[in-house]
């Protein structure tokens, strides 16, 4: 199934406090994009992903994914965030079997007999598999949520600083992995991504959205061949013009 998003005339006030956290929100994403979110802090990048997920709803305009308004969260859309996307009481073989089980109707022999294939594909093998989130590191939990999110197949994936917790290496990991994963998808995910990390953005999207003070300021593409290369992309001379107008992007206005 192919989503096509849209955000329209968005615009989100928090009733507790009156914040104007995104305003004036037109975006329209094609399925199958990598679209970052990127601005300094506060500036509404995870507002406007809570939108898209339906845990908030917009003050005024809508959000739509192929032309129907979404008000509330759905298995159309798989999250991750930071930390807390995986559910702490059940083990990292069964958070994927629960997911799969979700969409497929397959025997529960078949569903942990791939949900070991998925957890295998993204690193996590052997004991790893059943214990707790809680009892691997943070960068192996994100992997299991990967996992987790690709075995919900939602044609949409939503990741909120999915990789800040991690160390450098580690997200250089992930974020291939999750690229990898990505390119091997027959029908490619439309990727919707919260990041601080403007290398991170541009290595993984097709767009770059800069917002601030809640508005998207600029829509950079990023117009680099796939499979990206990080070390040959980093050499690009359009890399670096790229990387300094999006940092200037979101310097000159913070
Ligand atoms: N639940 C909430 N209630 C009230 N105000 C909020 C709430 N969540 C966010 N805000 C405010 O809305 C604005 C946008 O916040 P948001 O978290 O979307 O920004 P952000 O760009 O994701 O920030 P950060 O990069 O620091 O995570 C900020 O001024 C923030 O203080």
């Amino acid at each position: 199934m192919l989503s096509t998003i849209q955000y329209d005339n968005v615009g989100v006030t928090y009733e507790s406090n009156g914040q104007q956290a995104i305003k004036n929100f037109n975006l329209s994403i094609e399925s199958g994009e990598i679209i970052s979110f990127v601005g300094p802090s506060g500036c509404g990048k995870s507002t406007a992903l809570n939108v898209a997920a339906g845990l908030i709803q917009p003050s005024v305009g809508a959000f739509k994914m192929d032309e129907n308004i979404i008000t509330s969260p759905g298995t159309d859309r798989g999250v991750v965030f930071q930390n807390y996307s995986l559910f702490p009481w059940m083990s990292n073989l069964e958070n994927v079997r629960f997911a799969l089980s979700q969409k497929s109707k397959k025997s529960n022999t078949e569903l942990i007999k791939q949900s070991k294939k998925l957890l295998d594909k993204v690193g996590i093998t052997g004991k790893s598999q059943y214990v707790y989130p809680t009892q691997i590191s943070g960068g192996m939990q994100q992997r299991v949520a990967i996992a987790r999110m690709f075995a919900l197949d939602s044609p949409v994936f939503l990741m909120d600083e999915p990789f800040a917790a991690v160390d450098e290496i580690t997200r250089k990991h992930l974020q291939n992995l999750l690229l990898d994963l990505w390119e091997k998808e027959t029908s490619r995910k439309t990727i919707i991504l919260v990041t601080h990390n403007i290398e991170e953005a541009i290595y993984l999207s097709d767009r770059v959205v800069v917002l601030y003070e809640g508005e998207i300021i600029t829509t950079k593409p990023i117009p680099f061949k796939r499979p990206r290369d990080r070390q040959e992309l980093e050499n690009e001379r359009d890399y670096l013009t790229i990387r300094k107008q999006l940092l200037q992007a979101i310097e000159g206005n913070a």
